[in-house]
């Protein structure tokens, strides 16, 4: 399995190679050659399977002949023995025919484990095969840095650098990245919103000078193995709701675009999807593109469900790059055109086909907290901000008889703030996380300027050792 980057430019690379580089080094974002596909008697066969066993199945084809098999089996089982349910992301009906997925049993209480716990043991492995170390520099609006932090912290091989927005996080998120006591971790609280540190992250990776000597590597949603873990819950969920002999569909609470990208993979690699549906908060770049064909950047509001307050939303790419069957000239203009006046207009086949694959919807605020309000009333079920974006959504569009499975991203004691100021309840940290709030904390605040946050990082990575 090779992969390819959407701007075309990039060396083509082997798995291993693709997990390190994170983003391409022309600023494009990596892709498998070709989508690995599984018949639906092959999807039957795996009804029943535990979720380390279907991850293994699904995902091996991606790594191609570069991890050996025995090897990536136990990394998998690593990985999904940190969860706290048995079944990794359990699924939970909340109403006749709608379902939530709960992937929030990890050690952070954010889908980002599901990923993030793998891709850890995967660069740690390929790091120690060739004896090498890397620098990794993430950017968050809250989920991915903690994430980050929990499954990196304390590995010999890597020093971990995230940059979060100055007093956009909510406590316990910012607490999971400030207090961690690895001396590999770094928390970097950065004046400026989400789009500023993802910027930030892109133009380190884009000054090769500083790449190269940092042996830099990306841990966001921009790293191919993030999008490819995700996969795996697409399936499980479907599977268990009788695919592949009956389509399935998904409302996805969307920012970076690479959750619901990684639902898109899983349609491509055979599952019978039928919506794909992005909710978006306030932050509704998507929601407008899909709408008038045309994305354009506006300001990021603070919004209750922060994680998803992103306006610049990297994985799009990717879809750019499929919608207009592969063509990365088409990607380049987009991207300059985005650099150079904040907006693209989509060309009339490509928005057809993005059209023919997602739907889109928003949640404002006030809705948020009425469907968090209104989902406890009715189910008992208490919502994160986050997750309510997409019930939001999901029970705003046309009956179906095709079940409807939410994707819950987060749990709600992340964000007890909104969840108490909606429901009345205020939701507990669970006992393995409950001195969170008491541990003294340790960051550094810089400016949103790439020097700066350049010579930080080179003063204190441990790569040039
Ligand atoms: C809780 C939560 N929900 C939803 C999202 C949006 O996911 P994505 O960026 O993959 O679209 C995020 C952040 O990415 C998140 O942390
Ligand atoms: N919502 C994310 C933003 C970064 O997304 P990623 O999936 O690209 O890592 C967060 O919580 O940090």
């Amino acid at each position: 399995m090779h992969y390819v980057s959407t701007r075309g430019e990039a060396p083509t690379l082997g798995f291993s190679d693709a997990v390190l580089a994170g983003l391409a080094r022309d600023g494009g974002l990596y892709l498998p050659a070709q989508w690995p596909t599984f018949s639906p008697a092959e999807i039957r066969a795996m009804r029943g399977l535990s979720y380390p066993d279907l991850a293994i199945k699904l995902l091996t084809p991606f790594l191609g002949d570069e991890i050996k098999q025995d090897v990536f089996e136990r990394l998998v089982r690593e990985a999904y023995g940190t969860f706290r349910h048995e079944a990794v992301c359990p699924l939970v009906q909340t109403g006749a025919n709608t379902f939530v997925l709960e992937l929030f049993h990890g050690p952070t209480l954010a889908f980002k484990d599901v990923a993030m716990q793998l891709l850890a043991r995967l660069m740690d492995h390929v790091l120690a095969e060739r004896g090498q170390r890397a620098t990794i520099v993430g950017a968050t609006s809250g989920d991915t840095g903690g994430a980050a932090i929990d499954a990196f912290a304390g590995r010999e091989r890597t020093d971990i650098f995230i940059l979060f927005p100055h007093g956009r996080v909510s406590p316990v998120q910012q607490r999971q990245m400030t207090t961690s006591d690895a001396a590999n971790v770094h928390a970097l609280s950065i004046e400026g919103n989400f789009d500023d540190c993802q910027g930030l992250v892109k133009d380190m990776f884009n000054d090769h000078g500083f790449r190269d000597r940092v042996q830099l590597s990306g841990v966001n949603s921009i790293n191919w193995a993030r999008i490819m873990a995700q996969i795996v819950y697409y399936f499980s969920s479907a599977i268990s709701l009788g695919a592949p002999d009956r389509p399935v569909s998904f409302t996805v609470p969307t920012g970076n675009f690479g959750d619901i990208f990684a639902g898109y993979a899983a349609k491509k690699m055979g599952l019978p999807i039928d919506q794909l549906v992005i909710a978006t908060n306030d932050n509704d770049i998507l929601d407008r593109t899909l709408k008038s064909g045309e994305h354009r950047q506006t300001g990021v509001v603070a919004t209750t469900s922060p994680s998803m307050d992103i306006q610049v939303s990297s994985n799009f790419e990717r879809l750019l790059f499929e919608a207009s069957n592969r063509d990365s000239a088409v990607v380049r203009r987009y991207m300059a055109s985005l650099k150079q006046s904040g907006a693209f207009t989509i060309e009339a086949q490509s928005l057809a086909s993005i059209r023919g694959e997602f739907g889109a919807g928003r949640a404002d605020m006030a809705e948020t907290a009425a469907t968090i309000r209104s989902t406890l009333e009715k189910s008992g079920y208490l919502l994160d901000p986050h997750t309510a974006t997409a019930v939001h959504v999901a029970s705003s569009l046309p009956k179906s008889d095709v079940p409807m499975v939410v994707l819950a991203t987060a749990h709600p004691a992340k964000f007890p703030a909104a969840v108490l100021a909606a429901s009345g309840i205020e939701p507990a940290l669970p006992k393995w996380l409950s001195g969170l709030m008491e541990r003294k904390e340790k960051f550094t605040v810089l400016p949103s300027e790439i020097k700066m946050v350049e010579d930080y990082i080179s003063r204190r990575t441990r790569v040039a050792d």
